[in-house]
């Protein structure tokens, strides 16, 4: 389940590889700012000890194996017992292999295990004297930490004084939340602050900050109780007798906060196969998890396998970090999309540099909603830190800040809606299409009305979502069956406008098939492909009646497109068919329909389409600058059409398969490609004289 151990090819890279990993780990511990996240750096780490084993007399003294946070940290208030790391295991194989070892070493069986979240935070030792808290220190390099103690009060679950008025040290983990985590981003960026990167580094650089201007607060967990110097004689021996678990519940009864209270408490277990049920149970609910974990930690829980155990000056060995994948992966924020979903929300989308996380490539991570980019401050071309675990959808948690260039940008919102164009409702977090789940309907209509498809006069935007809301429309079918009665109960629709309007979607009813086609919307069916099956199949019933393989016959329609065509195809029946009874034309002027194997030969059939004789026939045309005299008020898709009538293929793109251009005035770029090229050009005139027949 890990990723591979960087490549360290000689002394040189060795030495780069330790440096690298030691800066990494300096700012990782001092404030959370590492260049790199932590599968990156556990990769690094993993290469340098590769190259060690193999190179054992060429270790060098700052290298970051086999200390307490990699040797990067120091501390001047020495712990009466070292705070140590763990050790990791990867696999149930290898976790197996840990519990023999250990049972080797001790000489029996681990007698009970207690498993627990490995809690993604800081190790801190809090000091209470006589109950109450006096003293706060990090792990530092495990035999000496820092003094934090003006983080006291800060730390939700720590209380300033326990339940009984004893002397003890707590251990355990300070984190923030996911909601700690968000609150501490809005609150420091509102501070002219830069956003931390995720919950784990908020937590280094939030303990270690003093002098703030704010708090922000963070949470407690205990993992570990033991004696101090003052503590009373009968107390610190039964604390130094006591099992793991039990002194769990006694931190507990102390009033100090512990995953007793989580969905993942610590439990205990009789054997390996039962540790590694609960191992399972708890990855199963680590995506769910109000806070981050990335493992489970497992220890001998009687105090004498403990001591039977031992210590190595980096780690335990009577207890081993039992890691999960990494679910968090440094990348870049490339775009932004807004798409609009079926109730018309309104949600901003990642764009990343595609990047491995467990296994999966993520390009995609939500981003919640625009106050949410706001409040992460999040910029185009930041790094980001991607969260994905389990099938969560993939989120960005947050830029990591101290990566920036300078050459950032800000992320632009939408002012109208990205779908139907409509105003965005902003009043709500989550931003929403003021036609809420009409947005489609709003969308789809005024594209089908659009001036390359039916070309419906009047019925613009606007017009459109006054229909719909006015619950007139519902689909494309019903524009035709609008009557003047009902236009006329319209706001801002006069006589002449609704009789207009009328007299408009009358006319769409003559719009040739491609166009019906085309305002039918069906996906990779823009303009010109629907042209191209329209003058293929020559009929609506044609079309209808070809499956994926006759659809391919049709020149664009590879494998992929043909059946999804056919399957929206058959989807829209029931509105096709309203819209023939409507009156809508189902043919294609001047095509013929393909010749099926019913009326000779198969090998004939593809060719039935062409259009026969036109005098554009075989010619790939283009037309580029304005359009004068009989061609004047053609659009540039009425262009498209006419040539396509005339037998010819049009294309928006001059190359040496072009046999024709069309340069009108202002022709740049086009023209003299073409010029390049040596293609035949003509005027706008010349080629109306070439397509007289077919114009109009
Ligand atoms: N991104 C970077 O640049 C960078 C640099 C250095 C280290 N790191 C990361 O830090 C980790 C190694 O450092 P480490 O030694 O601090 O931690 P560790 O992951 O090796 O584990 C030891 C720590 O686990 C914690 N812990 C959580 N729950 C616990 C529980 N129930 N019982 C006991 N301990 C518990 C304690 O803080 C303890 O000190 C690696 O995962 C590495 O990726 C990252
Ligand atoms: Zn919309």
């Amino acid at each position: 389940m890990t990723t591979p151990a960087a490549v360290i090819v000689d002394a040189a890279a060795y030495a780069q590889a330790v440096e690298d990993a030691v800066k990494a780990s300096a700012a990782y511990y001092a404030g959370g700012t590492s260049v790199l996240d932590d599968d990156t750096y556990d990769r690094l780490v993993r290469g340098i000890a590769a190259w060690e084993s193999a190179h054992p007399d060429e270790v060098l003294p700052d290298s970051p194996t086999g200390k307490v946070a990699g040797g990067a940290v120091e501390g001047d208030v020495p712990h009466t017992v070292p705070m140590l790391s763990l050790d990791n295991v990867f696999s149930p194989e290898e976790f197996t292999a840990w519990t023999a070892s250990l049972a080797r070493r001790i000489g029996h069986d681990v007698t009970r295990f207690d498993v627990e979240p490995k809690l993604d935070g800081l190790a801190i030792a809090a000091r209470y004297t006589h109950g109450r808290l006096t003293r706060l220190i990090t792990r530092g390099d495990g035999t000496a930490g820092e003094d934090v103690s003006h983080a006291i009060g800060t730390v939700e679950g720590l209380p300033a004084e326990l339940a009984e008025p004893v002397t003890v040290e707590v251990r355990g983990e300070v984190l923030m939340t996911t909601a700690q985590f968000e609150h501490a981003n809005e609150v420091r960026t509102a501070h002219g602050g830069q956003p931390f990167a995720n919950p784990r580094n908020a937590a280094a650089g939030t303990l270690r900050a003093k002098d703030r201007a704010y708090t922000v607060p963070m949470t407690f967990f205990g993992y570990a109780l033991l004696p101090l110097p003052g503590t009373e004689e009968a107390l610190a021996a039964r604390l130094g007798e006591a099992a793991h678990s039990e002194l769990m519940a006694r931190c507990a009864e102390l009033g100090v906060n512990t995953t007793a209270a989580t969905a993942v408490p610590g439990t205990t277990a009789e054997t390996a196969e039962q540790v590694l049920a609960r191992v399972k149970e708890i990855a199963a609910l680590r995506a769910e998890l109000p806070f981050g974990i990335d493992g489970i930690v497992v220890k001998a829980d009687l105090a004498a396998d403990q001591e039977a155990a031992g210590s190595g000056s980096r780690a335990p060995r009577w207890a081993i970090a039992y890691k999960l994948p990494a679910v968090e992966k440094i990348t870049r924020l490339l775009e932004v999309e807004w798409n609009v979903g079926r109730t018309g929300i309104i949600a901003p989308r990642a764009v990343l540099e595609p990047v491995e996380i467990d296994g999966s490539t993520i390009t995609y991570a939500t981003l919640h909603n625009p106050a949410d980019i706001t409040r992460r401050d999040l910029r185009l071309g930041d790094h980001v830190m991607v969260h994905r675990a389990g099938d969560v959808i993939p989120r960005v948690e947050a830029p990591v800040a101290h990566l920036r260039t300078g050459e950032e940008r800000p992320i632009v919102f939408p002012e109208v809606c990205p779908r139907c164009g409509s105003a965005i409702d902003t009043s709500e977090q989550r931003w929403r299409c003021e036609n809420g789940r009409n947005c489609h309907l709003v969308a789809a209509l005024s594209y089908a009305a659009g001036r390359d498809q039916l070309d419906i006069e009047g019925l613009g935007h606007t017009r459109v979502v006054q229909l719909v809301e006015a619950g007139l429309v519902a689909d494309l079918a019903d524009v035709f069956a609008l009557t003047r009665d009902q236009l006329l109960t319209l706001e801002r629709m006069g006589e002449t406008s609704t009789d207009n309007l009328l007299a408009a979607i009358g006319a769409a009813k003559g719009q040739p098939l491609s166009r019906v086609l085309c305002a039918l919307g069906v996906r990779g069916t823009g303009r010109s492909m629907s042209r191209r099956i329209a003058r293929y199949f020559a009929t609506m019933d044609h079309i209808r009646g070809a499956d994926a393989e006759a659809m391919q016959r049709v020149e664009g329609i590879g494998t992929e497109k043909a059946p999804s065509i056919v399957a929206e195809l058959t989807e829209l029946a029931p509105l096709i068919d309203r819209l023939a009874a409507a009156g809508v034309n189902m043919t294609e002027p001047g095509a013929t329909p393909p010749v099926t194997a019913d009326d000779t030969d198969a090998d004939t059939g593809a060719q039935g389409a062409e259009p026969v004789g036109g005098p554009l026939t075989g010619m790939a045309v283009v037309v580029t600058g304005a359009m004068t005299g009989p061609l004047e008020k053609l659009s540039r898709n009425q262009m498209n059409e006419l040539i396509e009538r005339a037998g010819g293929r049009s294309s928006s793109s001059v190359s040496k398969k072009t046999t024709l251009v069309v340069a009108g005035e202002g022709a740049g770029s086009k023209r003299a490609k073409a010029e390049d090229l040596g293609i035949r050009l003509v005027t706008p005139d010349e080629f109306a004289t070439l397509v007289a027949d077919y114009v109009g």
